[in-house]
């Protein structure tokens, strides 16, 4: 029986989807289209995890790996929401709720030493950061704004905030020392495995990993960031934020690049707070303080002090933020910093919103400010600052005339950075790392120090081919100039090149205009076009893949959540994914606060009308294709008359929306003429839908203005949540006659 799955996750998603799955299931049921849905939220990861440690009716099926295996099989049509990548912190909070509410799964052992807690670290460790996304994304990535999201913010623009000339916001990066500058990169030519070792100076060897398999024509890149560089890096950046009166703030990504970033984020809080850590570092080792897990952690664990000694170290921490820079803010009313937890600063969303608000971000009094955006490692860090620099030459984007940018992201099978974890390692011992393969040749090596952070990362040769073609069939549907971001100077992107040429060439290109640009210069090119209202597709690895599906859509239309976002599996199937941005933790507050939830479920729509097209293609399904394309049709009415939730209480919110999308489906699907049956059935629906318009609106709105118990955050009660995603009797009993 073929079927569609649907994620469950986690936060402002997940609660969507228990308004919106139900009215997607009683649309489509009549139409043999099964939908089944699939648990790879964070709670239910972890359960899956440890059944060994569950009570049997606690226990259930991996759905993450079941989802997996079927990501490679021609027939997979999956949809996928956002999910949390945990970093630590958000774990932590996690594994708690979960005992609180009698699953007895183990604590996470921040120092394990037996056996059994080495095995309980490395599964969590195989549950934090990332860890969906990469096992799903058996595809390269096709991310791009459908023309009616387009119109819609050309005629809607949202704020902009204006840019000044005299700004002093910028972009701090290393250059020197960093994983950008000491990468070094080869092409396998024949299928090899190859070790990961360390020669420490005092004679000792250390297999970091015993053996990786590569396949024909594979690329290694493997690179180092230096400590020492790092360290001192930041140290003066904290000093020149203080003395150019500017806020000091960091943007990484410690979830998706979750061995090295929460390194490179505790040396930034370590830096940071200098003082406190080298006056305090004994208490702190005795209370297991990890810098890695941020400020709020810290305090958290200083709860375990006697009052004094509590009072003593926060006196410290204060009177360094006092004669410190000013410290950017996640949310300055309730005092939470850059620092305090590392999954709050993720660099897709936070240097785009940075961007899009004058360049500057919130200070401790809630004021805007302009800001020193560090991001230590220069890779990426680049087209940022040309973004800023433009902005301070013409002016903030102005979204009723700016261009468009789609994506085609380099993204299969763990490709580059984002499968680096495995491959990560923190150095203990001073040395040289070697890349050496099956028949004992050293590949790469390069020298290292106590503390500094080694990678290795792949990408093979299948899904570089994939990406060049779906490039070029993007450029062939549009017409629109396509620009590889790659960089000849730089080791990895240098073998990247030389099969992009190779490749290119399977290819009709005739009359198409496709270029390599270093990541700036493409930046630069891009920028020009937008400003005259020209379109240009961006075509880059993982990690610009994920910065600009955020960059553009955000400058552009908004918000990332607007996007229709496709993964052509290379294996036949079709992921699709729901809009490009995250799980948007502030909403769920908002939600519980005052009963407003203020997600906006347009990327859903979108990749929803994708995947009933691609099953009625598939299974030759006429009614799938017809509930598809009616989908579409809906979601641009429910567009132009603008249902999109409000972010304010007592206005339309998340819920308000789907039922605008019900009524809009049920009327094209009752206005088409393809199916007669669809066609009877939802004239019915459509006229109650329509006669009780205001009733449900109205009914909708009541339910709002009060707080929400839905008793849980990361495993909220089923049937709590239930109630709360649908208020509305009225719309209920009409959708309870389908
Ligand atoms: N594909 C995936 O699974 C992804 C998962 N994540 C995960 O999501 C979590 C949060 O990440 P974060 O970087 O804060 O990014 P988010 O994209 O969740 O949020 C950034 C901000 O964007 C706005 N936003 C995002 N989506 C929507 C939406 N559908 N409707 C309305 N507004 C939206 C919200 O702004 P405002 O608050 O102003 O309304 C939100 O606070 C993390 O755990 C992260 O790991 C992140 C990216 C992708
Ligand atoms: O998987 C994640 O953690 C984030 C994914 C993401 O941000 C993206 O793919 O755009
Ligand atoms: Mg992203």
């Amino acid at each position: 029986m073929p079927k569609i799955f649907y994620t469950q996750t986690d936060e402002a998603p997940a609660l969507a989807t228990q308004s919106f799955l139900p009215i997607v299931s009683v649309f489509t049921k009549t139409s043999g289209i099964t939908i089944e849905t699939k648990d790879i939220s964070l709670a239910g990861r972890i359960r899956a995890t440890f059944p060994d440690f569950l009570e049997k009716d606690q226990q259930i099926t991996n759905d993450l790996v079941e989802l997996g295996t079927m990501a490679k099989q021609p027939e997979a049509n999956i949809i996928k929401l956002p999910n949390i990548s945990a970093s630590i912190p958000q774990l932590k909070e996690a594994i708690e709720e979960l005992q609180n509410k009698g699953y007895k799964v183990p604590s996470y052992p921040d120092n394990a030493t037996t056996d059994a807690e080495k095995d309980i670290k490395s599964r969590y460790d195989k549950i934090k950061g990332s860890a969906v996304n990469p096992v799903l994304r058996e595809g390269n990535s096709d991310r791009r704004a459908p023309k009616a999201v387009k119109n819609y913010a050309k005629q809607n623009p949202h704020s902009m905030g204006a840019w000044s000339a005299d700004s002093k916001t910028h972009v701090a990066t290393m250059g020197e020392g960093d994983f950008q500058a000491n990468e070094k990169s080869v092409t396998i030519p024949k299928a090899t495995s190859v070790k990961i070792e360390l020669t420490a100076n005092n004679g000792s060897t250390t297999i970091l990993k015993e053996k990786i398999d590569l396949l024909d024509g594979e690329i290694i890149d493997a690179t180092v960031m230096n400590k020492k560089a790092l360290v001192s890096f930041l140290k003066e950046q904290v000093a020149d934020s203080k003395a150019k009166g500017i806020l000091f703030s960091l943007h990484m990504k410690a979830t998706m690049m979750k061995v090295s970033d929460p390194i490179i984020f505790g040396h930034a809080v370590e830096a940071y707070f200098e003082n406190v850590f080298s006056k305090h570092q004994a208490t702190f080792n005795e209370l297991g303080i990890k810098a890695s897990d941020g400020l709020e952690s810290l305090y958290t664990k200083l709860n375990n002090l006697s009052a004094d000694k509590k009072a003593e170290i926060e006196k410290d921490i204060a009177t360094t933020i006092e004669n410190g820079p000013d410290l950017a803010m996640v949310n300055s009313d309730k005092g939470i910093t850059n620092l305090h937890v590392p999954s709050d600063i993720i660099i897709d969303a936070s240097m785009p919103a940075m961007i899009r608000n004058s360049g500057q971000m919130w200070n401790a009094q809630g004021v805007a400010q302009d800001t020193k955006a560090v991001i230590p490692d220069s890779s990426y860090a680049g087209i940022y600052t040309a973004t800023i620099e433009f902005c301070k030459k013409h002016g903030a984007f102005d979204p009723t005339t700016m261009g468009t940018v789609p994506n085609v992201g380099l993204m299969a099978q763990k490709a580059e950075e984002y499968g680096s974890h495995d491959k990560t390692f923190k150095i203990d011992n001073a040395g040289i790392v070697k890349v050496i393969d099956a028949n004992g040749n050293t590949l790469i090596e390069h020298p290292v120090e106590e503390g500094d952070i080694w990678r290795m990362c792949q990408v093979k040769d299948a899904p570089i081919q994939d990406w060049v073609k779906l490039a070029v069939s993007r450029a062939q549907a549009t017409k629109v100039p396509a620009i590889f971001w790659l960089d000849e100077n730089r080791a990895h992107d240098a073998e990247l090149i030389k099969k992009v040429k190779t490749y290119l060439e399977d290819h009709d290109t005739n009359g198409l205009n496709i270029q390599i640009l270093s990541p700036i210069k493409a930046t630069q090119f891009t920028l020009e076009r937008i400003i005259k209202g020209e379109d240009t597709i961006s075509v880059s690895g993982n990690v610009l893949r994920d910065y600009l599906t955020d960059l553009f859509p955000i400058l552009e239309v908004g918000t990332s959540a607007k996007m229709l976002s496709i993964v052509p599996l290379m294996n036949g199937g079709g992921l699709f994914e729901t809009g490009a941005g995250g799980s948007a933790p502030k909403h769920v507050q908002q939600f519980i606060e005052e009963g407003h939830l203020r997600w906006d479920s347009l990327g859903e729509f979108l990749a929803l009308g994708v995947s009933l097209e691609f099953f009625g293609e598939k299974e030759n399904n006429t009614k799938a294709k017809v509930l598809g394309e009616t989908l579409d049709t809906a979601t641009e009415k429910f567009l132009v008359n603008d249902k999109s939730p409000s972010r304010k209480v007592n206005e339309i919110d998340t819920r308000g929306s789907h039922f605008y999308l019900s009524l809009y489906w049920a009327e094209a699907l009752a206005k088409q003429d393809k199916d007669a049956e669809l066609k009877k059935l939802f004239n019915g629906i459509y006229k109650e839908l329509s006669e009780n318009e205001n009733t449900i609106a109205q009914e909708l709105i009541d339910s709002q203005g009060k707080e929400n118990n839905i008793g849980g955050y990361y495993i909220p009660d089923a049937e709590l949540v239930a109630k709360a995603m649908r208020p509305s009797k009225t719309f209920n009993s009409i959708l309870d006659k389908i």
